[in-house]
């Protein structure tokens, strides 16, 4: 079995790993009689249909009975309040912060106690969807959340009897299976926002005060991230996709970037047809080092609706919805309101049919990394030729929020934010993605280039601009200039976004841009003194500074 569920009883001691205060206090809260356990997707349904806060459309979901749900499955909608995205800063880490662990382990204990006799659901699914990766999750929402499990049964695979069977002869590992447990209605004074607390080596935590679907996928690839990148694979939050061209010739591109980038669109795109195109995931996988191939961690999407609007064939494949407006069209049915009208990152959990060229793993090692930036001083698309810098790139990301994410104060979705590998969900330190990252990046075979999907110079990159860039490069007309005297860097010239290194300004604005990251990667060695970030890293930048 891939992982730990149960024991010997002689391995329950003390000195069992697994065995810490916070783990047995989250899992011993799942064999309550308060809990319920849903075993199957009509049941799930049925709860969410008949919740309180949940808006039934008159929007049939198709692929109903593939995805184990009554032929007449409506879709749902349930919105939560002026939150409307994750909460990047209520995440705790056990063992960051011994005082506040005390804080929060007595709030654990008293939550757990206070809800035994409240009603509660659990449900298991798998995260990982081949037998090379897939491990279990244990998830708790108390009564009136019926809508969320139901989401994360939909989102991550719930244990049909195909992937029962997966499952039993999968690759074993000594982990723990991952366990959840929440509630959403949790108010502290002290933590307004709530707070998700992760103890990742033991694959377990809690969220609290939180809503959003998207902190209970996030939390659970938290987990299962850092599970790949112990048993080593390169953990990803990025979409992948493979393109097969006309002459036979294969392309395998990943797309890195924060939520809200661009990774949907750009993994989703068709091209108009020009290519064969095959999707892994748009969210979330693992590239297995020893080989490079990669496993997509959930068979659906959890994607923006923004695009969508209600004659959009898109919309044939939700089935939960999230952050929506709802309206009655001209027969009386009810449907859904979109493009982000109501309020920002409009979500839905959209199934797999959507990607009828849908695979969930790619035994094809990639051969090109793109990191998404919304750094306004690069042009659409810049290629970077040395692993070091790539990597050092990756680890400098720049970019902007969406309203995906709940702003800091004082800051705005025009902030230049840098987030190391568009992943703020690293619970182990940075230096190992930046290791793993550029030994996947030293393979000849593997590119990497910069995509900027926001703005150049106060000038917006349209997508079909973005796509336009992918599809020269995998089509091979693509032919790059050198990107001023920068060591290593060359860009594609592309009408109306090309870079003028004439002009001071822009060479200034450039420099300041990597001077951004070098002080970047500087705070951090300052902040992390017993796992810094190679100097090799700060001078593949400095070299780019000292050459403008
Ligand atoms: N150049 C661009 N490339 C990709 N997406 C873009 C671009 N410009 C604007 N967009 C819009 O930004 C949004 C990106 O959302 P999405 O692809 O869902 O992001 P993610 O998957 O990273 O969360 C979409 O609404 C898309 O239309
Ligand atoms: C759902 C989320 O991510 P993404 O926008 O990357 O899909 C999220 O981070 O809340």
């Amino acid at each position: 079995m891939a992982t730990i569920e149960s024991f010997n009883r002689s391995e329950l001691k003390k000195s069992n790993p697994l065995l810490t205060k916070f783990r047995t206090t989250v899992e011993t809260a799942f064999y309550g009689k308060n809990m319920q356990e849903v075993t199957d997707m009509t049941e799930a349904y049925q709860l969410a249909l008949n919740a309180a806060g949940v808006v039934v459309t008159d929007l049939p979901v198709l692929h109903a009975k593939e995805l184990g749900l009554p032929e007449d499955a409506k879709v749902l909608v349930e919105n939560g309040g002026r939150i409307i995205g994750r909460t990047a800063r209520a995440k705790r880490i056990i063992g960051e912060n011994k005082e506040e662990d005390e804080i929060l382990q007595a709030i654990i204990m008293d939550v757990i106690y206070q809800n035994r006799l409240r009603h509660y659901y659990k449900a298991t699914g798998y995260v990982g969807l081949d037998k090379d990766f897939i491990i279990k999750a244990h998830i708790a929402f108390p009564e009136g959340n019926e809508n969320n499990l139901y989401s994360w049964l939909l989102n991550f695979q719930w244990e049909s009897p195909e992937y029962r069977e997966m499952y039993a002869h999968s690759k074993a590992y000594n982990e723990g299976d991952i366990y959840i447990y929440t509630d959403p209605d949790w108010r502290h004074p002290d933590y307004p926002l709530g707070v998700a607390i992760f103890e990742p080596d033991k694959n377990v935590a809690c969220i609290l005060g939180m809503q959003y679907f998207g902190e209970f996928k996030k939390g659970t690839l938290t987990l299962a991230w850092g599970t790949g990148h112990r048993n080593g694979y390169v953990a990803c939050h990025g979409g992948q996709k493979h393109f097969r061209l006309p002459n036979g010739g294969s392309y395998v591109a990943s797309f890195f970037g924060l939520s809200g980038s661009g990774k949907s669109t750009l993994t989703h795109s068709k091209h108009d047809n020009k290519y064969e195109v095959k999707v892994l995931h748009d969210d979330a996988f693992l590239i297995d080092l020893t080989d490079g191939s990669s496993i997509a961690l959930e068979p659906s999407y959890f994607d923006k609706t923004q695009d969508y609007p209600a004659d959009h064939p898109e919309q044939n494949y939700f089935v939960t919805v999230q952050n929506v407006g709802v309206t009655k069209d001209h027969e009386g049915k009810i449907v859904l309101v979109t493009e982000d009208i109501r309020n920002g990152n409009g979500r839905t959990v959209k199934s797999r049919y959507s990607t009828p060229n849908r695979v969930d793993k790619f035994e094809e090692p990639i051969n090109a990394v793109y990191w998404i930036m919304k750094d306004d001083a690069l042009p659409p698309l810049v290629k970077v030729d040395d692993a070091v810098l790539a990597a050092t790139f990756g680890t400098t990301l720049a970019t902007k929020r969406t309203t995906a994410e709940t702003l800091k104060k004082g800051e705005s979705t025009d902030t230049l934010v840098i987030e190391p590998f568009a992943n703020p969900f690293r619970v182990y330190p940075l230096v190992e993605d930046y290791d793993g990252f550029k030994e996947l990046l030293s393979h000849d075979e593997v590119d990497c280039y910069i995509i900027n999907t926001g703005f150049f110079m106060g000038k917006k990159i349209p997508k079909e601009v973005s796509l336009g860039v992918i599809e020269s490069v995998v089509e091979g007309t693509a032919s790059f200039v050198p990107f001023g005297a920068a060591p290593h860097l060359s860009y594609l010239p592309v009408e109306g976004f090309n870079p003028d290194f004439e002009d001071k300004d822009y060479t200034k604005l450039v420099r300041r841009r990597m001077q951004l990251r070098e002080d970047f990667l500087e705070e951090f060695n300052a902040a992390h003194p017993s796992m810094p970030l190679p100097d090799e890293s700060i001078q593949a930048l400095q070299n780019i500074i000292d050459a403008f």
